[in-house]
C-alpha cells in the first residue's frame, strides 16, 4: 500500500519525486511499497547489448512494445513469453542435465544471461535448488572452477596486480552506475554496493584451499543473500582475493586459472587485505564486508581487527555460531533443559568450532548470568591432538586459549590410548559425559556408533549436531546418530538430509543449522539500519528471533529450525529484530530506519522491510540517451 502522508515516503516515479536529501551523517532510505517492481530501469543499451546484459535481459519476456522500442524484433523468435512460461522452459532443461555438477553449471550461465530467470527459477523451486547452488553442490563447483570456466562473474583481486587494485574496484562500481536501477540507488554514485562478499579461498567450506575456484562460494553466498532477504543482487560484489594456493593438485593442473604461486603470508598478505578494506571503505562506503571461507587464523585475526570499527563480520565464525545457539536453544526447549546445565563438547576447534564456543559462551552470559570463566567451564573443545589443555601452552591458538581445561582435570581420566598422553573425543565423551556434541572438525563420520551409544548411556535426549559441510564430511549421518539413540537424539546438520523414520513410527525431520539461516537477515537488517557496526546484539537479536522461529517450540517432533526454504519470510523477522536493535545500541544511521523503529511513521518494520526486498520479476526498460 502506498502512504503518501509520510515525509519519506515516494509515490511516484523518480522524474516527478526525487529522494530526499539525507541529514548529514545519516543516509536516509526510500520508501516504495507495492508498486516498486513498476518502477522502470533506465538503460540506454539497445539490442544484441541489451541482450547480452544479464540484469536488464528479458530474451523472450521482451513485451512487443519493448522490442519496439529497444530495437529488438529481429534478434528474437516471434512469440512473447511470460516469465512463468520462460522459468518452464528452464526448469526443464535443468532436469536433463545428469549430474549436481551439470545443474550447478547450467544455473551459472543461466545467471550470466538472464537474471531475472536465474532467480525465478531458484525461488520457484528452491528446496530441490539450494542443495545445487549452495552446499553440497558448491563444493563440487569450486573445485571444478577452472575446468568448467565459461564467464567470469564476480571480483578478481589478484595480488600481482595490486597496484591496479583501487581502479579495479572502481570499475566495478561504474559497471553497477551504468545502469543504476534508481529504485534502490540513491543519487550518490558511491551508494551502488550495499555488501561485499569475500573469500581469500584458504578453507572454503571443509574442501580447504582452492585458490581462484573460491569466487564460486562468494557467488554462491550472494545468490543466498538475493533469495534468502532480498538483497538486490546488483548491490552485491563477490569477490575473491587470489593471494596464490597451496593446493598442489590446483598447480599441477595446466587449465587452473588463478595466480600459480605459494600463498602469500605475513606482513604482505595483512598489507593486501588491509588495502582491500581500506579500498572497499572509500570507494563503497556504505557496504557491508561480509568475510568467507579464510584460514583460521587469518580469520580471527581480520576479525578482531575490523569487527568494532567498520560494519563487518565473519560468516563462518559469527554467523555459524548464532545458527547453532538458536538450533541450541531451540533443542533445549524440547528437552525441556537450560543452557546453563549443558557440557558441551565441540569437536573440531577451527573457525566455525570456536564461534560457535563464543556464541554459546555469551549467551550463558547474557541469559544464565554466568561469568566470563564460569560460563567457559561448559565447554570441551578436542582437535587433531585432542582435548586443548592449558599445557598445550604457545600451541593453542588465540581464539582457544579460554576454553582450553585444565591438566589436573584429565590426570585420573583412564584414557583409551595412554601412550598418546592426550584425551581424545571418546575419552572426552566417558569422562565429561556431554548432553551436547557439535561437529566441526570436516572429519567424516567421527560420531561412530561407539561414540553416540556412549554420549547417549548419560543422556536422555543428546544433541548432537555434525556441522561439517560438504555432505560427506558431515560427522554423522543424522539416519545412524537417531538409530543409535532409539530416535532420542535431536540432530541438526550443516548439510541438507532428508527427513529419517523413527524407529518408533513418524519421521524425524532435520534441521539444517547453516549459517545460511541467519547471514542474510544479519546483513539486511545491517545494511538497512546503516549500522556503523555489525555488535554482538544485533548477533544475538538474530539468534533470539530465528529461535523463536522454531517449529519444534509447537511440535516438539518438528524440525529444531525453519526450513532452509523458508529462508525469505525468516529474515524479515530476523532482520527486523536486527534493525530494532542496532537502533537500540545507537548503531544505526540510517534515519528512515530510525523513525520507522521508533514509531514515527505508519509503515511498520516488517512492511518496510519488505518493501526494500529485490523480487525477480520483469521491472518496465525506459531507454534514455
Ligand atoms: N553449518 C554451517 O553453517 C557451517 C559454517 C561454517 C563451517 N562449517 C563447516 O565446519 C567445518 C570446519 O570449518 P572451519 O571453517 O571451522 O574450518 P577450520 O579449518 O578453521 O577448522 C577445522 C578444525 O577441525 C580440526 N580437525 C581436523 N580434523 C580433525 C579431527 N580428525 N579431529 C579433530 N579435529 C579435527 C582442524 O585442526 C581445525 O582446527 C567445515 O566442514 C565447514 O564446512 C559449517
Ligand atoms: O557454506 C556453507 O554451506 C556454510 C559455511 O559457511 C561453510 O563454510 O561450510
Ligand atoms: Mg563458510
Amino acid at each position: 500500500m502506498i502512504r503518501p502522508t509520510c515525509r519519506n515516503v515516494r509515490t511516484a516515479l523518480p522524474k516527478t519525486c526525487p529522494v530526499h536529501a539525507p541529514r548529514r551523517g545519516l543516509t536516509s532510505r526510500t520508501i516504495i511499497t507495492d508498486n516498486k517492481n513498476l518502477v522502470p530501469i533506465r538503460t540506454n543499451l539497445r539490442g544484441s547489448s541489451l541482450l547480452n546484459t544479464p540484469r536488464l535481459n528479458k530474451g523472450a519476456g521482451f513485451t512487443r512494445e519493448e522490442r519496439a522500442v529497444f530495437g529488438l524484433e529481429g534478434f528474437l523468435p516471434y512469440d512473447v513469453h511470460s516469465l512463468e512460461k520462460q522459468a518452464l522452459r528452464a526448469y526443464n532443461q535443468l532436469l536433463k542435465q545428469p549430474t549436481v555438477i551439470l545443474k550447478h553449471a547450467f544455473l551459472a550461465s543461466l545467471r550470466d544471461q538472464n537474471q531475472v530467470l536465474f532467480y525465478r527459477l531458484l525461488q520457484d523451486h528452491l528446496k530441490e535448488l539450494l542443495g545445487v547452488l549452495y552446499t553440497p553442490g558448491a563444493a563440487e563447483a569450486v573445485e571444478n572452477y577452472s575446468n568448467l570456466f565459461r564467464r567470469p562473474i564476480g571480483c578478481f583481486i589478484s595480488y600481482p596486480n595490486h597496484e591496479g587494485m583501487r581502479a579495479q574496484l572502481e570499475a566495478h562500481l561504474q559497471d553497477v552506475n551504468r545502469t543504476a536501477d534508481v529504485a534502490y540507488h540513491s543519487k550518490d554514485s558511491k551508494d551502488a554496493i550495499d555488501l561485499v562478499v569475500v573469500t581469500d579461498a584458504e578453507a572454503i567450506l571443509g574442501i580447504g584451499d582452492q585458490g581462484v575456484g573460491g569466487i564460486t562460494i562468494s557467488t554462491s553466498k550472494a545468490a543466498l543473500y538475493t533469495l534468502g532477504a532480498g538483497i538486490n543482487p546488483n548491490r552485491i560484489l563477490p569477490v575473491v582475493l587470489d593471494v596464490g594456493t597451496d593446493n598442489h593438485a590446483l598447480f599441477a593442473d595446466p587449465l587452473y586459472m588463478g595466480w600459480k604461486r605459494t600463498r602469500l603470508r605475513g606482513k604482505n598478505y595483512d598489507n593486501f587485505v588491509d588495502k582491500f578494506i581500506a579500498n572497499c571503505r572509500d570507494i563503497f562506503p556504505n557496504a557491508i564486508i561480509h568475510f568467507e571461507d579464510f584460514g583460521m587464523t587469518n580469520a580471527y585475526r581480520f576479525m578482531e581487527k575490523y569487527k568494532d570499527k567498520i560494519p563487518m563480520f565473519n560468516d563462518d565464525i559469527q554467523g555459524t555460531g548464532a545458527v547453532t545457539l538458536a538450533g541450541l536453544l531451540a533443542a533445549l526447549k524440547v528437552s525441556n533443559q537450560k543452557l546453563g546445565d549443558q557440557r558441551i563438547v565441540i569437536y573440531g576447534a577451527g573457525s566455525a568450532g570456536m564461534g560457535i564456543a563464543n556464541q554459546i559462551r555469551d549467551g550463558l552470559e547474557i541469559l544464565d548470568g554466568k561469568t566470563r570463566q564460569e560460563a567457559n567451564k561448559h565447554f570441551w573443545c578436542v582437535d587433531r591432538n585432542g582435548l586443548l589443555v592449558e599445557s598445550m601452552g604457545n600451541n593453542l591458538r588465540h581464539s582457544q586459549q579460554g576454553y582450553a581445561r585444565p591438566d589436573a582435570e584429565i590426570a585420573n581420566w583412564e584414557l583409551e590410548n595412554p601412550e598418546q598422553h592426550a584425551a581424545y573425543l571418546m575419552d572426552v565423551i566417558k569422562n565429561v559425559k556431554p548432553t551436547v556434541l557439535i561437529g566441526t572438525s570436516t572429519s567424516r563420520r567421527a560420531f561412530n556408533e561407539d561414540i553416540v551409544r556412549e554420549m547417549a548411556k548419560y543422556v536422555e535426549r543428546p544433541i548432537i549436531f555434525p556441522m561439517s559441510n560438504p555432505t560427506a564430511l558431515c560427522e554423522v549421518d543424522p539416519e545412524d546418530a537417531l538409530a543409535w539413540t532409539d530416535g532420542k537424539a535431536l540432530v541438526a546438520t550443516g548439510s541438507p538430509f532428508a527427513p529419517v523414520p523413527l524407529p518408533n513410527g513418524g519421521t524425524y525431520t532435520v534441521a539444517q543449522t547453516n549459517n545460511a539461516l541467519v547471514y542474510p537477515a544479519l546483513s539486511l537488517g545491517a545494511i538497512l539500519a546503516r549500522s556503523k557496526t555489525i555488535s554482538p546484539s544485533m548477533l544475538m537479536a538474530a539468534v533470539h528471533s530465528l529461535a523463536q522461529l522454531s517449529p519444534a517450540l509447537k511440535d516438539p517432533g518438528a524440525s529444531l529450525l525453519p526450513d532452509l526454504s523458508e529462508v525469505r519470510n525468516v529474515s524479515v523477522v530476523v532482520a527486523a529484530a536486527v534493525c530494532r536493535q542496532a537502533v537500540a545500541d545507537n548503531n544505526a544511521t540510517d534515519q528512515t530506519t530510525i523513525d520507522i523503529v521508533n514509531g514515527n511513521h505508519d509503515v511498520s518494520l516488517e512492511e518496510y522491510i519488505k518493501s526494500q526486498m529485490w523480487d525477480p520479476v520483469y521491472r518496465p526498460l525506459e531507454l534514455v540517451d
